[in-house]
């Protein structure tokens, strides 16, 4: 089994001393384009990266939910990480995202990508039969050594069980785990979480609505595994104006112009927020992502089989209406 052979090194132990460096600003979550027989669109990815890189995206978080990662084949997974790292060049840290409940193929998969030049993998527990503090401990006990990426927790309901701030705490014992995408749609269970833990890891509140108090006076360093970068358009500049602002502790300056992407916000709420709330999953979302993408001229196509591909030309109308009416586009 390759969980057994040596383990490679990448960053290993100076995985937080990279983090404390470079663990900062924008580490978003590209959806993947396809064509329209659902293939994988690898002109429209190259392109892609070259927006998030000229957008200013400080990282890049890929082949998870948003990006379709779980309805991939292993060599559809491996392809399209590969076209990812070549695109990317080397211009900006690359994480992928583990939603493996095999602990096995998780470490086979983070040594691909390893491979390939990835800085990180963002893991989520397993959401079969792992459902202790205990089980999840053990998952992580497994898998942290044998890999030499950098590793950020992903603790979400969408796994379906949420482990404790003392499992995270017991985790955060392996020198290369060095963060935490909070996606318990809680901002104050994340503050709760950094004060605990905030010494050794990263903690990301992933909900850019409070990224300006966030930073300003909570700690908070990364918008980590969100797509608003990527998706308010118009707005970016003053998302990145406003964010080098409150991380520079001026929540003075900061705030009237984080106030100003409030119609935005409440598009991406509707949108992408409360349909991950009300149904413990991104695919209602997936269809409205898809041709906002595409509404913003970034590559997109359809959304793969079984989830609805796409948005009926009313629904993408009406989406097209309420990013004008929020100055997106
Ligand atoms: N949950 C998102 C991003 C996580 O950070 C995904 O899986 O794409």
């Amino acid at each position: 089994m390759t969980a057994t052979t040596k383990p490679t090194t990448q960053l290993g132990p100076d995985a937080r001393a990279w983090a404390a460096e470079n663990l900062k600003g924008f580490y978003m979550c590209p959806l993947t384009p396809l064509t329209d027989d659902f293939e994988l669109d690898e002109e429209g990815l190259r392109h892609n990266i070259d927006a998030f890189v000229e957008m200013g995206c400080a990282g890049l978080v890929v082949g998870g939910f948003f990006a379709e990662g779980w309805n991939m084949t292993l060599a559809e997974w491996r392809r399209y990480h590969e076209v990812v790292a070549d695109a990317a060049a080397g211009r900006l840290p690359l994480f992928t995202i583990i939603l493996e409940s095999s602990a096995y193929q998780a470490i086979e998969k983070m040594r691909y990508v390893e491979s390939l030049g990835f800085t990180g993998a963002e893991i989520m527990n397993p959401s079969v039969q792992l459902k202790t503090d205990d089980d999840v401990v053990s998952y992580f006990e497994f898998v942290a050594p044998k890999t030499g990426l950098a590793l950020v927790l992903y603790r979400t309901p969408v796994s379906g069980f949420v482990y404790s701030h003392d499992a995270v705490l017991r985790i955060a014992e392996h020198p290369n785990v060095i963060g935490v995408k909070n996606g318990t749609l809680s901002w104050t269970d994340s503050i709760a979480l950094r004060r605990r833990g905030g010494d050794r890891l990263v903690i990301s509140e992933p909900n850019e609505r409070y990224w300006a108090h966030d930073a300003a006076l909570f700690g908070g360093r990364v918008l980590y595994g969100e797509l608003s970068l990527l998706l308010y358009g118009k707005w970016r500049s003053d998302l990145r104006r406003y964010t080098d602002l409150a991380l520079a502790g001026d929540l003075e300056k900061a705030l009237p112009l984080s106030e100003k992407l409030d119609p935005i916000r409440q598009v991406y709420d509707e949108v992408l927020i409360g349909r991950i709330a009300a149904t413990g999953s991104y695919v209602a979302a997936m269809p409205y992502l898809k041709a906002w993408f595409e509404l913003l001229d970034l590559r997109a196509g359809p959304v793969r089989p079984p989830v609805a591909a796409r948005l009926s030309a009313a629904e993408r109308d009406l989406l097209g209406q309420q990013l004008e009416a929020a100055g997106a586009i």
